[in-house]
């Protein structure tokens, strides 16, 4: 983990060019306002250790996307195009100049960034995993046959019901509270959240159960944070490589390997997970169908001695899973139509595939 003590005495001749204020582009929602100045702060920080004489502060301008203009009207997201169309509007806030850098949960990115953006920072990852939050403190192993779960998410609906066929899973979207409150409300038992996004708005202590990467992996990216500036922002890339967390980096870059080689050979569902340890980096994947009924889970290890930002050996761990994957059948998990009956409204992906 990149410790920002490490960073005092550093001398970067590139920040004379960065200007005083630089401007964060944010989504308006509680959770990306949140991980936004979570960021600014982190970056102030790690400015103030490098170079002390100046005051550099990072001003949040407000992106309104047409996403949030239609959760707002009630217009399903499928009929959107998917969480793109939250990230696309802050990439060309960004592309436009209207602000100088934008944050991103990591996990709704697609696989290919546009020309003249870049990823400029993975910034140290939160908690990857899972949680539930059931209705009267219930546990998952706790919920009596029947319970209705709530999810949008096909990846998340396939391990449970991988884990429980006892189970029902229903469609729901929202924003993070908006789903918690199907909880409170009765209209579901239960719903699975990333934990990363819980803590980040400070509700993390309402979960009644913690997935363990066993039961459930999360979706590839998930906790982790992407920082997109465009390449020709000299002094902003180096101000902001000063956050970036190379074992992060590589971790997300070997689940992202593989979902994008997955995803071309098979339509599934798909949660991995990278680890770093002893200079090995391990990566687990699952694939499944979402009914539950088919799975296939596999691993693989690479040794990685000093993972650079860039670093190739991920991404060809996360290619080379995928394709043991496909070899081993992943290719003819193709996904049930209309998997999850939605409890209130039209079922969408919301992105935490
Ligand atoms: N798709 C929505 C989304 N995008 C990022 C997070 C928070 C977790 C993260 O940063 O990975 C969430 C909420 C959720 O999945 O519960």
């Amino acid at each position: 983990m990149t410790t920002l003590d490490n960073l005092f005495g550093t001398f970067l001749p590139e920040l004379d060019d960065l200007p005083t204020v630089l401007r964060l582009g944010t989504r308006r929602s509680k959770l990306a306002r949140t991980q936004s100045q979570w960021f600014a702060d982190r970056l102030v920080t790690a400015l103030g250790l490098v170079a002390p004489g100046r005051e550099f502060r990072v001003e949040l301008v407000e992106v309104v996307t047409p996403g949030d203009l239609s959760a707002a009207a009630g217009t399903p997201l499928t009929s959107l195009g998917g969480t793109g169309v939250f990230v696309s509007a802050l990439r060309d806030a960004v592309l436009r100049g209207d602000c100088d850098f934008a944050v991103h949960s990591l996990k709704d990115l697609p696989n290919a960034g546009p020309e003249g953006l870049t990823l400029a920072c993975v910034p140290p990852r939160e908690c990857p995993a899972d949680v539930l939050i059931g209705r009267d403190d219930l546990g998952f192993d706790e919920l009596p046959p029947g319970s209705v779960i709530g999810t949008g998410s096909p990846r998340r609906a396939a391990q449970m019901r991988a884990l429980r066929r006892d189970i029902e899973v229903v469609g729901i979207r929202g924003n993070v509270d908006t789903r918690i409150g199907k909880v409170t409300s009765g209209e579901v038992d239960a719903v699975v959240l990333a934990l990363a996004g819980l803590r980040r708005i400070g509700r993390h202590a309402e979960a009644t159960h913690v997935f363990t990467s066993e039961q459930m992996l999360p979706a590839p990216g998930q906790g982790a944070l992407a920082v997109e500036c465009s390449p020709s922002s000299v002094a902003l890339l180096a101000a902001l490589r000063l956050v970036d967390d190379r074992i992060t980096r590589a971790c997300v870059l070997a689940e992202r390997a593989l979902l994008a080689r997955l995803e071309a050979g098979c339509a599934a569902p798909v949660g991995a997970l990278a680890t770093y340890e002893d200079e090995t980096l391990t990566l687990t994947a699952f694939a499944g169908s979402i009914d539950g009924v088919t799975s296939i889970r596999r691993s693989a290890t690479a040794p990685l001695g000093d993972p650079r930002p860039d670093e190739p050996d991920a991404t060809t761990l996360g290619r080379a899973l995928a394709g043991q994957m496909l070899d081993d059948g992943a290719a003819l998990l193709i996904p049930v139509p209309d998997p999850l009956p939605a409890a209130d409204e039209v079922v969408a992906r919301e992105g935490d595939s």
